[in-house]
C-alpha cells in the first residue's frame, strides 16, 4: 500500500511543483498505519526535513513538531510540507492557521481515521462542546461531516483509504502547463519616492510594491520633507502623526513589504521597531530585509542576531514581543506591528502613542480576525490623530492564484463567508421578514450543489456574524453546526426573483444555567465549568451560589447587515425570540463589550444591566456589561437581587477598575440599571446639608464625596424625567462625582476654562437633584443661599 501511496504523494507534489499550488493528500486509515505511510511519503519526497512541520499530539517524526494548541507559531512562516494528525481531534482554527503557511509547490498531509467512521470519533474539541448540563453524546458531527465532504468535492485533494488499501480520489487536477513565475509585476516606484530602486524591484507583484509605496509614509523622512516644504505657520495637518493599515489573505506578501520598508528605513540609518505575537511570525519579514542589502551595494549588515540586525549607516530593525514593544516604544523612528489582528485591540491602541506606525493584518485566513481587526480597531483609528493610509494586497505570491487548496479552506472553513449583497436585503423590515430557526443539520446536507440553498443561507448567516463582531473564527463555526448548547436564529427576506430568501439579520443564542446542585457548588467553589457565561460570573464572582438554578437563554451574538441598521429588525429579533423562549424559561440575557450605543439598544429591548466587568475584554478592549430580561417570577428574584447589588457597589467600582471606564459608558450602564434596585437614599440630615450647600451656597464637594455619589446613581438609576441636565452636566457628574478623576483633568475634558469655573458647573449640575430628591433641611439650605 504504501507504494501506491507514496506514488501518488509524488505525482501530487509534481503538478504542485508545476503549477506553484498546493495539493492536499488525505491518509484515512488506522493511525499507526497512517505514520507508517508518512514516514514513507516524507522519505520519497525531495523536501528538505528542515522545512517540514509534523502538526499533531506526539513528536514522531525528525521534522519540526507542534501540537495543534500552537498552531499560531506557524502565522507568518512557509512550510515546504505540513503533516497533521488528526486522529486525536481537530481544532478547526489550527487547520485555518496552518493550511495557509504552505508553500506554492508544497504538500499538505493529513492523517484522519478512515473517513466514514472519524465523525464519530469524539475528540478534544468536541469535548469543549459539551457544556453542563449537556454531555458528549449530545454533540452532533455537523462540522466534521461537512469537511469530509469538502475534502471529497474539491479539486487538488487526494485521498487514500489505508484500510481498503486504495486510493478513493487522486486529486491530480492535471494542469495545462503553464508560466509558473507569471508575477513580475508592472511595479509601481512612486516618482518622488524615499525608498530606492533596489527596493522596489525586491516586489514580486505590483500589489507588494504599491504597499511598499505606502509604508514610505511612516519614514522619518517623508514626515520632515514635509515639515520642510511648509510654513512654520502651516496647519497641524501637516505634522500629523501617520498609520499605515496593510490587509491581505495569507501569503500576500504583506510581511514581505514591511521587511522590504523596513530594510529600507534602517538603510537610511533609521530604528525600526518590529512587533508581532511571536518572534517566529516575523522571520520572513526579518529575511526580506537583509536579502535587500545585496541589492545596495552601499549598505552592509554590521550586526546581525535573530530578529535582529544593525546597518553600516547605523540604522537597525529590532523585534520586540508585544509588550516588550509597547513599554519601549520611544526611541524608534517607525513601528511594525505584523500579524496585528492576532493582539487584543488595547494593546494595538497602545502602538497609537508611536508617530509613525503600521498595522499589517489578515483579512481572512487563520481567524477570521482581520474583519474583527476592522470592526473594532478601526473605529480607534479613526479617532487617532494619524493619519491613516490603507492598502489591500490581493495577488498571492506564497502560492499561484487560485489555488485549489485555498478554495478548499475558504470553503471548509467558510473564510470567505460574507452577509448578502446590499441589493438582496435593502427591502427588509420588522413587517416583511420571516423569523426562522438556523437548522445546522440542515445547513450541511447539501453541501456539494447546494441546491435547496442551505449551504448559502448559512454563508450568509456566518458571514453577517463574521463581519459585525471581532474574532469569529472557524472554531465557532463548528460550534455553531455542533455545540447542543447553542442556537441560531434569523430574519430572512422575502423571496428574491430566483425565491430565495436571505439573511437579514442573526442571533447566536445559547442555553444556560438549569444547573445542578453539585455543578453549582462546584461553580461556587472555583471550579471550572463550561459554557454557561452569565450563571458562571454571577456565581463564581457575584457569590450566589443560586444563580445557576435557573434556566435561561443568552443572545450571544446578533447583527443586523449593515444595509438594513437602524430599521428596527435587531429590536425584531429579540422580539421574536423573546416570543419563543418566554414561556419555557427563566430569563433571557446578554453580555457584550460596553458601548453607550449598545447598552441603549439592550435597555430599549428590556434587557437590564446587572454587572460591569472589572476588567476590559482582552479581544474587545471593552469592560464586558452583562443584561438580564427575566421571564420568569424566578429569573426575577435572580435578576432584581443581581440589579440591587450591583447598584450598591458600583460606586466603589467606579473609584477602582472602572475609573477609566468612559463616561457615556457609565451613563448608559447606570441608566440600564432596572429601578427596583432603587432603594431609599438615605442620606441624613447632615448629608443634605452639604450637598444643598456645594448647589447653593459655599459647600465643596471634596470634603466628603460619599453623598454625593449616593445621589448620582441614583439620579442615574431612576432617570426621572423631569430632569433635564445636559450631556457635559452628566459626564462631570460621572467624571468627577463617581470616578474621582482629579479636578484638572476634569476641566480639561470637558472644556471648563479653569478648575474654579469646573468645581462651580459640578455644584450647578447637582442642584436640580437636590431640588428633586431633596428633604426639608434640603430646602432650608437652598432658600438661606437662593439669589434673592
Ligand atoms: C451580544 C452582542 O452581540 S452585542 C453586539 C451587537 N452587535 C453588533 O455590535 C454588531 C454590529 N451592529 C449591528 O449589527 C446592529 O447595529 C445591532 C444588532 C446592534 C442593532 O441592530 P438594528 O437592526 O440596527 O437594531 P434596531 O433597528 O432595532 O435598533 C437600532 C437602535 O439600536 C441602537 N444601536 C445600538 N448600537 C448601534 C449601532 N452600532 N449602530 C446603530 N444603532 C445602534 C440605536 O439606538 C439604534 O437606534 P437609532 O437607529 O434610532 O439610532
Ligand atoms: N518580495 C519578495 N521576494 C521574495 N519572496 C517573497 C517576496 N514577497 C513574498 N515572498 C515570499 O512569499 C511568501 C509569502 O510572503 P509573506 O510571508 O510576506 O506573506 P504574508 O501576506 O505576510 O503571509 P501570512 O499571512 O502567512 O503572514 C513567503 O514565503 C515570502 O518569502
Amino acid at each position: 500500500m504504501d507504494a501506491v501511496a507514496v506514488d501518488l504523494a509524488n505525482s501530487l507534489f509534481e503538478e504542485a511543483q508545476q503549477t506553484n499550488e498546493r495539493r492536499l493528500l488525505v491518509l484515512a486509515g488506522e493511525r499507526e498505519r497512517g505514520y507508517e505511510t508518512l514516514a514513507s511519503v516524507l522519505e520519497s519526497l525531495p523536501i528538505p526535513i528542515t522545512a517540514t512541520t509534523l502538526v499533531g499530539p506526539d513528536d514522531r517524526l525528525r521534522c519540526e513538531q507542534l501540537p495543534q494548541s500552537n498552531a499560531s507559531e506557524l502565522l507568518g512562516t512557509t512550510r515546504d510540507a505540513i503533516a497533521l494528525d488528526a486522529h486525536a481531534g481537530l481544532r478547526p482554527n489550527a487547520l485555518g492557521k496552518l493550511v495557509g503557511a504552505v508553500d506554492g509547490g508544497g504538500l499538505l498531509i493529513f492523517l484522519t481515521p478512515s473517513l466514514d467512521e472519524w465523525p464519530t470519533h469524539r475528540g478534544e474539541f468536541a469535548q469543549s462542546l459539551a457544556v453542563p448540563p449537556y454531555s458528549l453524546s449530545d454533540v452532533t458531527s455537523n462540522f466534521k461531516r461537512r469537511l469530509i465532504d469538502t475534502l471529497r468535492a474539491h479539486r487538488g485533494i487526494g485521498i487514500v483509504d489505508l484500510e481498503a488499501e486504495r486510493i478513493v480520489d487522486s486529486g491530480l487536477t492535471e494542469p495545462s502547463p503553464k508560466l509558473i513565475d507569471s508575477r513580475r509585476p508592472d511595479r509601481a516606484q512612486p516618482p518622488d519616492g524615499i525608498f530606492p530602486t533596489a527596493v522596489y524591484e525586491a516586489c514580486l507583484t505590483a500589489d507588494q510594491s504599491d504597499a511598499v509605496a505606502t509604508l514610505e509614509s511612516i519614514d522619518p523622512r517623508s514626515a520632515s520633507s514635509v515639515e520642510e516644504m511648509q510654513p512654520p505657520e502651516s496647519t497641524p495637518e501637516s505634522h500629523r502623526p501617520s498609520a499605515v493599515v496593510l490587509e491581505a489573505d495569507r501569503g500576500r506578501g504583506k510581511s514581505s513589504a514591511a521587511g522590504l520598508a523596513a530594510g529600507a528605513m534602517a538603510a537610511a540609518g533609521h530604528s525600526v521597531l518590529v512587533t508581532a505575537p511571536r518572534s517566529r511570525n516575523v522571520s520572513e519579514l526579518f529575511e526580506r530585509a537583509t536579502a535587500l542589502y545585496e541589492a545596495l551595494p552601499e549598505v552592509t549588515v554590521t550586526d546581525e542576531t535573530p530578529r535582529h540586525l544593525e546597518t553600516s549607516t547605523g540604522g537597525r530593525v529590532q523585534y520586540l514581543e508585544p509588550t516588550e514593544a509597547t513599554a519601549r516604544l520611544e526611541p524608534w523612528d517607525a513601528v511594525i506591528v505584523d500579524e496585528a489582528a492576532a493582539l487584543p485591540v488595547s494593546r494595538l491602541e497602545s502602538f497609537l502613542e508611536a508617530d509613525r506606525v503600521a498595522f499589517a493584518t489578515t483579512i481572512h485566513g487563520y481567524e477570521g480576525a482581520g474583519r474583527g481587526f476592522s470592526v473594532r480597531f478601526r473605529d480607534r483609528l479613526a479617532d487617532a490623530e494619524h493619519e491613516v493610509v490603507e492598502r489591500t494586497l490581493l495577488e498571492p505570491i506564497r502560492y499561484a492564484g487560485g489555488d485549489p487548496i485555498e478554495v478548499w479552506a475558504f470553503n471548509a472553513l467558510l473564510l470567505d463567508a460574507r452577509p448578502p449583497v446590499e441589493s438582496l436585503v435593502d427591502d427588509a423590515r420588522p413587517e416583511t421578514v420571516e423569523y426562522r430557526r438556523i437548522e445546522p443539520s440542515e445547513l450541511v446536507s447539501n453541501t456539494v450543489d447546494d441546491t435547496d440553498g442551505n449551504e448559502r443561507l448559512l454563508r450568509e448567516a456566518f458571514g453577517l456574524l463574521v463581519l459585525a463582531h471581532y474574532r469569529t473564527t472557524p472554531d465557532d463555526l463548528a460550534r455553531l453546526l455542533d455545540a447542543p448548547n447553542l442556537e441560531a436564529r434569523a430574519l430572512l427576506t422575502e423571496p428574491d426573483a430566483a425565491g430565495s430568501r436571505h439573511v437579514a439579520s442573526v442571533a447566536l443564542l445559547a442555553r444556560e444555567g438549569n444547573l445542578s446542585a453539585e455543578t453549582r457548588r462546584t461553580m461556587y467553589e472555583g471550579g471550572r465549568v463550561r459554557g454557561n457565561m452569565l450563571p458562571d460570573v454571577l456565581t463564581s464572582q457575584l457569590r450566589d451560589e443560586a444563580a445557576a438554578s435557573p434556566s435561561g437563554l443568552r443572545v450571544v451574538r446578533i447583527a443586523t447587515h449593515h444595509a438594513v441598521r437602524s430599521n428596527g429588525l435587531g429590536s425584531h429579533v429579540l422580539e421574536c425570540i423573546h416570543d419563543e423562549f418566554a414561556d419555557s424559561l427563566d430569563w433571557l440575557g446578554t453580555g457584550f463589550g460596553a458601548t453607550p450605543d449598545l447598552l441603549s439598544f439592550w435597555r430599549e429591548n428590556g434587557y437590564r444591566t446587572v454587572h460591569l466587568s472589572t476588567t476590559r475584554n482582552e479581544a474587545s478592549g471593552e469592560h464586558s456589561a452583562l443584561m438580564l430580561a427575566p421571564t420568569s417570577d424566578s429569573g426575577r428574584t435572580l435578576h432584581d437581587r443581581h440589579a440591587e447589588w450591583f447598584a450598591s457597589r458600583v460606586q466603589a467600582l467606579c473609584t477602582d477598575s472602572l475609573a477609566t471606564l468612559e463616561p457615556d459608558t457609565v451613563r448608559e450602564a447606570l441608566r440600564s440599571v432596572d429601578n427596583c434596585a432603587l432603594t431609599s437614599l438615605g442620606l441624613s440630615a447632615h448629608e443634605w446639608r452639604l450637598l444643598a450647600a456645594a448647589a447653593y451656597g459655599p459647600g465643596l464637594f471634596d470634603v466628603d464625596p460619599g453623598p454625593f455619589r449616593d445621589l448620582i446613581v441614583h439620579y442615574f438609576v431612576e432617570n426621572p424625567p423631569n430632569i433635564e441636565l445636559t450631556e457635559r452636566e452628566e459626564r462631570l457628574l460621572v467624571e468627577k462625582g463617581l470616578q474621582a478623576r482629579d479636578w484638572e483633568t476634569v476641566a480639561s475634558r470637558l472644556e471648563y476654562h479653569s478648575t474654579g469655573q469646573c468645581k462651580r458647573a459640578l455644584g450647578d449640575a447637582i442642584r436640580p437633584l437636590v431640588d428633586h430628591y431633596g428633604t426639608d433641611v434640603a430646602r432650608e439650605v437652598r432658600e438661606r443661599f437662593r439669589d434673592p
